[in-house]
């Protein structure tokens, strides 16, 4: 039986809600088989984070080696790199194995507004990983980071992402700020198509705390699907599917902030 091989390059949260945990769960459910190279570790629960640490540079240079000599990676990902030199070694191998399919997902801010990575860091992405991506998925406050721009009305999103896809990403897939409701209750996220398409994805907002992981599931679960060979469009819908009902059918874990439910999807 043969199944896409799907490679997260993303740091480790031992709580098992976010980073490469978070990824490899997702590969798992949308029956991809998940390989994943740590670049830092992350000490933390529900409450927050208590210490991390980045792992040494030839050890994350021998993670690529082993997997580039042994396995055929069909789509590949990026969660947290915090070093311009982490960053400059994804490109490299990205590049030099042709990983066509792969999906930038920029951690650079909370989904709360906070800076998680340095400004070297922030302009390394800009220039070694945007122009390599097929598609990029930055939150609300990263788009306006990448962009430059303050996003503040629909026509703010269209515009952030053509400035984003001028950067090099073919297609811009911006996560719309949770405090923008419509008045059915709707959150939305943006993408901007290759072709010049901007389509919207519309979802309840759902009241949880239970939201550890989203960016890294969403963008994860949209690697498989391509890898597995679904259009970009098609793959985000149903990433956004997936999403919907890991954050709507809580898990009773961790005492604040805890994980999403990577089963929900199977139970609606
Ligand atoms: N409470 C929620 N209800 C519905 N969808 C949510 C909720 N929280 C996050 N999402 C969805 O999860 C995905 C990840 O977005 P977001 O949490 O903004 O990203 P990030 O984790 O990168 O900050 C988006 O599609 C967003 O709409
Ligand atoms: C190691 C690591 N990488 C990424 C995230 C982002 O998480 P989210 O998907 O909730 O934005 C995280 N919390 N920890």
């Amino acid at each position: 039986m043969t199944v896409p091989q799907v490679l997260t390059i993303a740091g480790s949260d031992c709580d098992g809600s976010a980073g490469a945990q978070a990824d490899l769960l997702t590969f798992f459910h949308q029956q991809t088989y998940g390989l994943s190279i740590m670049t830092s570790c992350v000490a933390g629960n529900s409450v927050g984070i208590q210490d991390s640490t980045d792992l040494p540079h030839d050890f994350i240079v021998n993670e690529f080696e082993s997997i580039f000599s042994d396995f055929h990676v069909a789509g590949a990902k990026t969660g947290m790199l915090s070093s311009p030199d982490v960053i400059e070694v994804t490109r490299y191998y990205l590049e030099r194995y042709q990983v066509k399919n792969f999906v930038l997902d920029p951690v650079i801010m909370t989904k709360h507004g906070a800076q998680l990575i340095g400004d070297k860091a922030v302009s390394a992405i800009i220039r070694k990983l945007i122009p390599i991506s097929l598609c990029i998925t930055p939150n609300f406050y990263e788009a306006q980071v990448l962009s430059g721009m303050t996003i503040k009305s629909e026509q703010d999103y269209y515009s952030a992402a053509l400035t984003i896809q001028s950067e090099g990403a073919k297609n811009v897939l911006i996560k719309g700020s949770h405090d923008d409701v419509d008045d059915k209750g709707q959150i939305t996220d943006y993408l901007l198509s290759e072709d010049g398409q901007l389509k919207q994805y519309k979802k309840a907002l759902r009241p949880t705390t239970h939201i550890n992981g989203t960016g890294d599931t969403l963008s994860a679960c949209i690697v498989a699907e391509i890898a597995k060979g679904s259009p970009v469009a098609t793959a985000v819908q149903t990433a956004e599917d997936y999403l919907l009902n890991a954050v709507t059918w809580d898990l009773n874990i961790g005492s604040k902030f805890g994980p999403i439910n990577h089963w929900g999807i199977n139970i609606s």
